[in-house]
C-alpha cells in the first residue's frame, strides 16, 4: 500500500502539491487525475523518493522508498518515456536495468514479449515511435516483477490497440492482487480502468472515492427543458415553478434549463399548469468527463480562451437580473423577478442604472461564457532523474 500524510512541494513560492493525504490500497487499480500542472507528477516522484517532500511524508508498505530493501524489486515505475538512451536497443536498455537490480536477463525477454516489443528488441530506442516508447517504460517497470507500480500517463502515445492493452495490462496486475497506481488527465479512460480514483486540482485533493461511488455522486439524471425563444417571460416562470416543485434549475448556455429532482412527467405537468409551452422536454445524463471538469472547473492553471470545453462548465445561478451569482448552481429558490419590461436589458448588480446603460441585450448574454523515473523502472527509481535539484 502507499500511504501519502499531508504531503505537501514547495518549488519557491509556487506550492505544487498542498497538504495532500490519501491510501492507494493493493488490488486495485488507482487513478490519478487532475488538469494539467496540478502535481500528479510531483506526487509520484516524492512517492519514489526522487523529490523531498517539504512537508508530511509518503511510505510504500510502511516505508519510504529509500528505505525500502531492493526497491527495484518490490516498485517499478514509468514516469517519462523519454528518459532513456537513444543509442542502446531496447533489449540493452532493459538488460543494463536488469543488471543494476540483480534481474536475471531471462526476464528480460519476457518482458520484451508482455508489452509486445519482442520483434523490435534490437533496435535502436532512438528509432522508437512514442507508442513504442511507452511500451518499453511500462516494460522496465515490470523488470523486477514488483508488487507495487507507478504509471505515469501510461496510455500517452498509444494507439486504439496500444490503449486497450495497457487498459487490460493495469487491471490484470491488479487482478493479480499488486498495487497499481495509474496517472492520467482523461477521466473517460479512467472510468474504464480504475476501481478507484483520487482526483487533485492545484495539489489538493478534490476527491478520493471508488468509481462505483463516483458516478453515483456525479452522473445524475436530468431533464433539459426548453421554452419557445420569444418567451422569456415563461422561462422564468416554468423556472419559479419547477423550483417551488423541488426541483433544481440550471441555466445551460443556449437558454435552455437544466432541472433535476423532478421526473420528466412531473415537469410536463407543472409546465402544464402554470400555461408554459415547451419546445422541449428530454431526459439525459450527466458524463463523468463532465462530472471531473466541474470538479476540476476553476483549478485549470492552462486553458485555452476559446476552449469549447469551457462550455461544459456548469454555469453559476443567475440572480433577478440574470446575472452569475457566486457559490450555487441552482438559481435562487427565491421566487425570481420578472422585469416588466428591459428584460433584454437587465441592469447590472449594484445600484439600480438608467434604462439603456449598456448591460447585456440579451439573458443570455447576461450568462457565463456557458456557462521513471527513466522509462522508469524499479531498476532506475532511486537515481536523480527529478526537475528537483538537491
Ligand atoms: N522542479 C520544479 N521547479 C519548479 N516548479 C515545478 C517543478 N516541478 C513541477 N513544478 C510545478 O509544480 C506544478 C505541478 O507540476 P506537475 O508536473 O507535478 O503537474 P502534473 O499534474 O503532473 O502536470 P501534467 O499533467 O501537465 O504532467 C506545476 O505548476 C509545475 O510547473
Amino acid at each position: 500500500m502507499i500511504e501519502a500524510v499531508g504531503l505537501t512541494k514547495r518549488y519557491g513560492a509556487k506550492t505544487a502539491v498542498d497538504d495532500l493525504s490519501f491510501q492507494v490500497r493493493p488490488g486495485a487499480v488507482t487513478g490519478f487525475l487532475g488538469p494539467n500542472g496540478s502535481g500528479k507528477s510531483t506526487t509520484m516522484r516524492m512517492v519514489l523518493g526522487l523529490d523531498r517532500p517539504t512537508a508530511g511524508h509518503v511510505t510504500i508498505g510502511g516505508h519510504p522508498y529509500r528505505s525500502l530493501p531492493n526497491a527495484p524489486r518490490q516498485v517499478g515505475a514509468l514516469l517519462d518515456a523519454k528518459g532513456v538512451h537513444g543509442g542502446r536497443t531496447a533489449r540493452n536498455h532493459l538488460l543494463s536495468l536488469a543488471q543494476l537490480a540483480g534481474i536475471p536477463a531471462a526476464r528480460v525477454d519476457e518482458v520484451l514479449g508482455v508489452v509486445g516489443l519482442q520483434d523490435v528488441a534490437k533496435r535502436r530506442t532512438s528509432g522508437f515511435s512514442l507508442g513504442m516508447g511507452q511500451r518499453l517504460g511500462i516494460a522496465a517497470a515490470l523488470l523486477g516483477d514488483p508488487q507495487v507500480l507507478l504509471f505515469d500517463e501510461p496510455v500517452n502515445g498509444l494507439d486504439p490497440e496500444g490503449i486497450h492493452w495497457a487498459r487490460n495490462l493495469m487491471k490484470s496486475l491488479a487482478a493479480e492482487g499488486r498495487t497499481v497506481f495509474v496517472s492520467s488527465h482523461l477521466m473517460s479512460e479512467m472510468a474504464l480502468t480504475a476501481d478507484h480514483l483520487i482526483v487533485i486540482g492545484r495539489g489538493r485533493l478534490l476527491s478520493d472515492m471508488s468509481v462505483t461511488d463516483f458516478i453515483s455522486a456525479n452522473s445524475a439524471d436530468f431533464a433539459r427543458v426548453r421554452v419557445p425563444d420569444d418567451g422569456p417571460e415563461d422561462r422564468q416562470k416554468l423556472t419559479s415553478t419547477l423550483i417551488e416543485a423541488g426541483g433544481r434549475v440550471m441555466s445551460e448556455p443556449g437558454g435552455a434549463l437544466r432541472v433535476t429532482g423532478l421526473p420528466l412527467p412531473r415537469i410536463s405537468e407543472l409546465a402544464h399548469k402554470c400555461d408554459v409551452r415547451l419546445w422541449e422536454l428530454s431526459p439525459h445524463q450527466a458524463s463523468l468527463e463532465e462530472a471531473y471538469m466541474r470538479l476540476t472547473q476553476g483549478l485549470v492553471d492552462y486553458r485555452s480562451t476559446d476552449d469549447a470545453k469551457a462550455g461544459l462548465a456548469e454555469p453559476p445561478p443567475l440572480d433577478a437580473y440574470g446575472h452569475p451569482v457566486g457559490g450555487h448552481a441552482e438559481l435562487p429558490a427565491e421566487p425570481l423577478e420578472v422585469p416588466q419590461e428591459g428584460w433584454y436589458a437587465p441592469p447590472p448588480p449594484g445600484p439600480r442604472p438608467t434604462p439603456g446603460s449598456g448591460a447585456p441585450a440579451h439573458p443570455a448574454a447576461a450568462e457565463p461564457s456557458a456557462a521513471a523515473v527513466e522509462p522508469s523502472s524499479a531498476a532506475t527509481a532511486g537515481e536523480q532523474t527529478s526537475k528537483d535539484p538537491r
